[in-house]
């Protein structure tokens, strides 16, 4: 087990990058602590898995160092890092069996047969592989094949950590749950430094404890998924999470706060007091769709607002409104009645998040 520092990391895969959109990773520095399990989270072509395979020691960062556990490990093959990687789709040996798969590491590093056959059986258990653990690979189906892959990777507890690549894409939804809660029962089991990359939050928030958000090749936030949720620090953060992502909307500055479409908007004063001195144009409040208040009545500091329509979501809804010239999304209880077609809709103040440069300006909230 080890921690992994990336530090003033950056990679391009161009020869001659001429600017950060060369980057697949843009300069950045990160610490993995020992023992962790985490989630790298992130759209696709964010640079996850060229991070991954940095880490890995499969591709050499064009700046920057690796260092496990202060060690730099730049020129160390990936053999010698002793990193366990689970990839997108099953790498095994089909004309081997499923116990053989699983003792190959084992036999790799030369562990005793006793030994050996105690971690398969137990790996295979935890797994559900038993039943099919004399069968030659070939025969599986694509769900145990994964299964076996992902197995090779968790049967030695020596390693260093180990990397899953978008390890349940081709894994049958049924079994995607139950195979998180397995994986998350393993890091418990042997506390070992896990990275799982994915681009599905939801994966994400069941198997990590600490979530990286990752937007064009660096990590934007790093932290629980409650942190992301309540106060993501990048507007990108409060996009990607949450479920309609969080209502953003440009704003302008005026004396006493910031304004859209000429309503003024009361934010803490002292979120004010920087959007006042703050010398960008780019500057936007942000507030999730589950902490707007609706109410059929105005209330003090509320707006009213045309409904365009209700989605009814089975245990929740999401009501479409227009403010001004903004759409805004609120997400209320099945049984919050909204009568007609216009409601008042408010901001509570220590929910409403301010952004300058699309980054999160940390203040007091009440
Ligand atoms: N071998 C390569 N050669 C050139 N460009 C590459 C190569 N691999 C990745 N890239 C580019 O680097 C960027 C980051 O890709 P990467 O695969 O790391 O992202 P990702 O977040 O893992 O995406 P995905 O979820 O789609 O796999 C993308 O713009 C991609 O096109």
């Amino acid at each position: 087990m080890a921690e992994i520092q990336l530090k003033s990391l950056a990679h391009s895969y161009s020869k001659h990058p001429s600017g950060a959109e060369d980057y697949a990773i843009r300069q950045m520095s990160h610490v993995w602590h020992n023992g962790g399990a985490y989630a790298l989270l992130g759209p696709s072509g964010c640079g996850k898995s060229t991070m991954l395979n940095i880490i890995s020691g499969l591709l050499q960062p064009s700046e920057g160092e690796v260092l496990f556990d202060n060690v730099k490990v730049n020129e160390l093959s990936p053999k010698d890092r002793n990193i366990a990687q689970v990839f997108q789709f099953p790498v095994i040996y089909d004309s081997m069996t499923v116990y053989d798969n699983l003792a190959f590491p084992l036999r790799n590093v030369g562990m005793p047969k006793a030994k050996i056959k105690a971690k398969v059986d137990e790996i295979a258990a935890i797994l559900e592989l038993g039943e099919v653990l004399h069968n030659k690979a070939r025969n599986l189906t694509a769900d145990e094949k994964q299964k076996v892959s992902m197995g090779r990777g968790l049967v030695r507890d020596d390693v260093s950590a180990i990397l899953f690549d978008e390890p349940l894409t081709v894994i049958d939804p049924q079994l995607k749950w139950k195979l998180r809660r397995k994986l998350k029962q393993i890091h418990e089991q042997f506390n070992i430094t896990m990275v799982y990359v994915t681009h599905d939050q939801l994966e994400a928030s069941t198997f990590a404890d600490k979530i990286a958000v990752m937007y064009e090749g660096q990590i934007v936030q790093f932290g629980t998924p409650r942190e992301l949720f309540e106060s993501p620090n990048h507007t990108f953060v409060g996009y990607f999470i949450g479920s309609p992502g969080m209502n953003l909307i440009p704003v302008q500055r005026t004396e006493t706060g910031v304004e859209f479409d000429g309503l003024p908007l009361h934010i803490h004063p002292e979120l004010a007091k920087y959007a006042e001195t703050s010398t960008s144009s780019n500057i936007k409040i942000g507030i999730r769709p589950e902490f707007v208040r609706l109410s059929n009545t105005p209330a003090d500091d509320s707006y009213e607002c045309h409904v365009k329509y209700i989605e009814d979501l089975g245990t929740y809804r999401i009501v479409t409104l227009e403010l001004g010239s903004q759409t805004l999304l609120a997400r209320i209880d099945e049984d919050q009645v909204i009568e007609g077609d216009t409601v008042h809709i408010g901001f509570p103040r220590q929910w409403l998040k301010l952004y300058i440069d699309e980054f999160l300006v940390e203040g007091a909230t009440e």
